[in-house]
């Protein structure tokens, strides 16, 4: 932080940077990790940040959370066991426990210091470990996956960037993993960068998850904080049948204003519309 600015400069995304005004600084440590900062910015509400990369913001994180959820959750028809990998800040399981199906949903994140951290300083997104259904465990998700087989309805990976300790997370070993804990029918949703920035490894994301899963689709929201605003999701399903594209469970009108403030069954199907520049590279 320089001059009351926060710059969140990376060689992933270069020559850009998204910088955001700080009011203060609520926390800052070197975890077994990643560096983990918090501060409250001047119009984003509460941000935190690990390893220097935005990680959310109180102001759009819905849009994230909501998205990498729901888009996988209304791609099945009953989940009732769900398990997310990553998302120590607890905004994906808030989203999850909104589905009444859910009976037990897991999270597996290899980082406490973002879990107690998300607790202390974002209770808008930790309010998702106060559910009856959450169980949490810190650990590995590689190792947490490797001994869990046809087990689950729907695995979401809710991860930092390839650079750091989510590296494993976006290799074809992982989804093969993935595969493997999931019971017939199930579904994934992954982090899967930007189509602006990162083309070539989405489409080497595409091609691994598509040696593993019959399924398998690209779809992105806009997020204002991410780098160039857009963040997409890989999503993938064990049924060569289901069409992702096409939500199978639905909210109401009603209830979809009530409980999300992003996803409702249009922006779900228009999430996987790409401009033509992704959609060839992603043929
Ligand atoms: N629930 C936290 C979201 C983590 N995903 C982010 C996607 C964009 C990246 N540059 C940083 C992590």
């Amino acid at each position: 932080i320089k001059d009351g600015w926060f710059r969140e400069i990376s060689d992933m995304w270069p020559g850009q940077a998204m910088i955001l005004k700080v009011n203060q600084v609520l926390h800052h440590e070197k975890s077994k990790y990643q560096d983990v900062l918090v501060f409250e910015s001047s119009d984003h509400g509460t941000v935190l940040v690990l390893d220097n990369v935005i990680q959310c913001t109180e102001r759009d994180e819905f849009s994230y959370q909501e998205m990498i959820t729901h888009l996988a959750m209304n791609s099945h028809p009953d989940p009732k066991k769900v398990l997310v990998i990553g998302g120590g800040d607890g905004g994906v399981l808030r989203e999850v426990v909104k589905h009444e199906s859910v009976e037990k949903a897991i999270l597996c994140d290899i980082d406490e210091a973002v879990i107690r951290v998300s607790k202390k300083y974002l209770p808008g997104m930790s309010i998702g470990y106060q559910h009856p259904a959450v169980e949490t465990f810190i650990g590995d998700g590689f190792k947490f996956l490797a001994d869990r087989k046809n087990e689950f309805d729907v695995i979401i990976t809710d991860s930092s960037d390839p650079e750091g300790p989510a590296e494993t997370l976006f290799q074809k070993p992982y989804f093969e993993l993935l595969y493997g804990a999931l019971k017939d029918g199930g579904v994934i949703t992954t982090q899967a960068e930007n189509q602006w920035l990162h083309l070539p490894l989405i489409t080497k994301l595409k091609k691994d998850c598509k040696e593993v899963f019959p399924v398998v689709e690209y779809a992105y929201t806009t997020i204002p904080t991410y780098p160039s605003g857009q963040i997409g999701f890989m999503v993938c399903c064990k049924d060569a049948n289901r069409d992702v594209k096409q939500p199978v469970r639905s909210w109401s009108p009603e209830e979809e204003e009530k409980l999300c403030k992003y996803y409702n069954k249009e922006i779900h199907k228009a999430s996987f519309v790409l401009p033509t520049f992704a959609r060839k590279a992603l043929r």
